[in-house]
């Protein structure tokens, strides 16, 4: 049986592949064979582990052993400094020469000129490198919410995940979302409290808000010496150690690591002792084993306890995620990375490590250096690595090497749906959790410059979409125009620019507009009855339903039948009528917009004998619209969880303008110097806030939002769209 994980198909970034196996992938090629084209343009330095065309080191590094391989993700709120991070990790392990900058728009890992020109993380990329004989395949993933599927897609190849903080914010908006993602896919993490160097940075502030927001419970491995502006270095709690970095060297390359002295240190030595004493407390806590071995040989002094004995122990709590290790330093100045890379290949899982035992054959392989690629001959257990050419594969499949082992896989994930609270079961290591993909609350609608160009925008579209599911495409009924729906403004701006730049197709995108959904208030009936004759054919149907609202939240139509319909109903019929119901409920009878909440009861359907399928969706469906149609509806609009930080001084205006735009606020925080503002507001009242916030606050603010879920409209917002929509106002 075997299982490869798969994400992202693209020109510019190809599929990254996981695959994973406990033994070797079974494609063998000679080395000799093998081709090399080492990466160009930035200043990059030889491959990790490759010496001029030595093939021994070059077996290394395509082979290196499962326990030494370290699979992991960097994950955070919008600009806490993943992409920095990442920058300072390659430069350090030697895989570039100079160190990127996101603001000079030179870093590796945001290659797309999309991500250079605006400075942030749009798609994720995979870099591989290694430190200290440990092979680390990275991905840096985005923080914006808009490309919130794209962080999804990739956590589930992942085997760790290091969560990045701006210490002066400690846990903001997204961090929370990327958080509850990684807790769905049981990813193990390390937080990394970044930006230590800027004014307003706290550890302790930063530590409460994982313990309180995340409800994590913090392994403090390290504590800062110096906060804000005078932030020079970190103490190695386990190793009672400080780390201070050379002021002399610019890129932090080299840094003193000193044991701490009761004649030099003595209160920053009393500090680490009791912090340590408090770590062995707390992990002893939460593993038995390790508990075991604290209260026999070491009770009655833990300065006694190897700080090996203590890493293992660590190791085995964070696999069990019943603990986070925290680590701070600041990436922009160049402190603190070299032992989060430690701390990586230290705490966090390898492979084999997670259950995993798949492997598959393939034509193609390729390793990632961002958007540099070294194709391989093979390539063993844990790894990660591209491939091309899968035409028919999209984001969020899983891929098996037979129909014979697809099939057995499905077999065994039915079998696990019925025993559902059977943990662990096979089912759930042969088939990966699917990507869950949010509901677009954006649409507009996309034209090519000509008609003659439209198959090729078609084409665009169907690729862009295979490699990001959260972006929809449709055709509006009425005008045949293409319809765009995506997860929010900038999502849409950059598949347009996408679109023009990878297919060269420039084409013109019509007003943004708010997906609107629609319900219905009270219970109706409807009748139907469709008689054609085709040829010499006779097709004739008659239906009766019934539509009620639904208590429970539900974007598609609870369907049931009365008994006596379902006594001859075949089961082709049966699929005719629910295609009916589904089509008619795409479309509701006041904006068009898809109908939720809904229940439909079919007391009676006499079809002739002879109908076609189509003709009894077709009656159906339209006797469902019917029904719809008779019923008082009502319009739900997307409710967004909006969060703005802004300092006190501009507090008023903010809350002033919210006011104006039917937000809800419900609770007003203090975090360091900046008020933090927590509420709901109306979608259709938010777009362009980020203009207008910067306006009020002159620069200084920052907002993020999220859906929430789908509200109904007052009666008065609602008729005020209606007429907008129907262009009476
Ligand atoms: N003061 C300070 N600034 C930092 C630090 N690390 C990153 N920054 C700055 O913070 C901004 C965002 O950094 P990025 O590395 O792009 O952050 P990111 O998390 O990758 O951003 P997205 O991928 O867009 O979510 C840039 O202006 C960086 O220069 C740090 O340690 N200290």
């Amino acid at each position: 049986m075997s299982n490869l994980r798969i994400f992202a198909v693209n020109h510019k970034k190809i599929s990254s592949l996981h695959i994973n196996n406990m033994c070797c992938c079974k494609i063998r090629a000679s080395l000799r064979r093998l081709k090399l084209r080492l990466p160009l343009g930035r200043n990059y330095s030889s491959l990790p582990g490759v010496i001029g065309n030595d093939i021994k080191s070059l077996h290394s590094i395509i082979s290196p052993p499962i326990a030494k391989i370290r699979n992991i993700g960097i994950m955070a709120h919008i600009d806490a400094g993943k992409t920095t991070t990442t920058e300072r990790m390659l430069y350090y392990s030697g895989y570039t020469r100079s160190l990127g900058d996101v603001d000079d728009g030179d870093t590796v890992t945001d290659f797309m000129a999309q991500e250079r020109e605006r400075g942030i993380t749009i798609q994720s990329a995979a870099v591989t490198f290694d430190w200290k004989g440990y092979r680390i395949n990275l991905i840096d993933t985005p923080g914006h919410v808009d490309f919130t599927l794209e962080v999804e897609r990739c956590l589930r190849v992942l085997d760790g995940a290091v969560a990045v903080f701006d210490a002066s914010a400690g846990v903001e908006a997204q961090t929370l979302t990327v958080w509850r993602q990684a807790d769905k896919h049981k990813i193990p993490r390390i937080c990394f409290l970044n930006k230590m160097d800027k004014t307003g940075a706290s550890f302790n502030y930063a530590v409460e808000s994982i313990r309180e927001k995340l409800r994590a419970k913090p392994l403090l491995l390290q504590l800062p010496i110096g906060e804000a502006k005078t932030f020079k270095g970190v103490v190695d709690v386990v190793n009672k150690e400080k780390l201070l970095w050379n002021l002399n060297s610019d890129d932090g390359r080299n840094f003193e690591r000193k044991p701490l002295l009761e004649m030099s240190d003595p209160q920053l030595l009393k500090e680490t002792t009791e912090a340590r004493n408090a770590l062995i407390e707390q992990v002893a806590d939460l593993d038995d084993e390790f508990a075991n071995l604290v209260l026999g040989e070491f009770s009655e002094n833990f300065d006694l306890l190897p700080a090996e004995k203590l890493q293992t122990a660590i190791h085995r709590v964070t696999l069990a995620q019943t603990a986070v290790p925290v680590l701070c330093g600041s990436a922009l100045k160049n402190k603190g990375v070299q032992p989060l890379l430690d701390a990586i290949t230290m705490y966090l899982p390898s492979p084999e490590e997670r259950n995993y035992e798949f492997l598959e054959r393939i034509s193609r392989l390729l390793l990632p250096f961002a958007d540099q690629h070294i194709e391989i001959p093979s390539l063993t257990a844990g790894n990660i690595a591209l491939t091309v050419g899968l035409k028919r594969t999209a984001t969020g499949d899983t891929i098996v090497s037979s129909k014979s082992s697809a099939l057995a896989a499905a077999r065994r994930a039915e079998r696990k749906g019925e025993k559902k609270h059977r943990q662990n079961s096979e089912a759930e290591r042969l088939l990966l959790a699917g990507v869950e993909i949010p509901e677009p609350v954006f649409f507009c609608t996309v034209e090519p410059p000509s008609m003659a160009k439209q198959p090729d925008l078609d084409h665009a579209l169907k690729c862009l979409q295979r490699e990001d599911p959260s972006l929809k495409v449709k055709l509006d009924p009425d005008s045949g125009q293409t319809i765009l729906c995506g997860m929010g403004e900038l999502h849409i701006e950059i598949i347009h620019d996408r679109i023009k730049r990878e297919y060269g197709l420039e084409t013109y995108l019509g007003p943004l507009q708010v997906a609107y959904h629609e319900t219905i208030l009270n219970s109706v009936r409807a009748t139907d009855t469709l008689d054609r004759t085709l040829g010499d054919k006779r097709h004739l149907v008659t239906v009766e339903l019934e539509a009620k609202p639904l208590e429970t939240s539900s974007l598609q139509p609870v369907i049931d039948y009365a008994e006596s319909v379902t006594q001859d109903l075949s089961q082709a019929s049966r699929e005719a009528i629910e295609n009916g119901i589904h089509s008619a409920c795409l479309q509701g009878p006041l904006l068009g917009s898809p109908i939720q909440d809904v229940a439909v009861t079919l007391h009676s359907v006499v079809i002739h004998p002879g109908t076609s399928t189509t003709m009894i969706s077709a009656c159906v469906s339209r006797c469902m619209q019917k029904a719809l149609k008779k019923a008082d509806s009502q319009i739900l609009e997307p409710l967004m969880n909006l969060e703005v930080t802004v300092t006190r001084d501009y507090l008023s205006p903010v809350l002033a303008d919210l006011a104006q735009r039917r937000g809800n606020i419900q609770e007003i925080q203090t975090r360091q110097d900046n008020k933090v503002v927590i509420g709901f507001v109306p979608l259709a009242e938010i777009m362009g806030y980020s203009t207008v916030l910067r306006t009020l606050t002159s620069g200084s603010a920052t907002f993020a939002l999220e859906l929430s879920n789908y509200q109904a409209m007052n009666p008065q917002d609602q008729s005020m769209l209606l007429s907008r929509r129907s262009g009476l106002s």
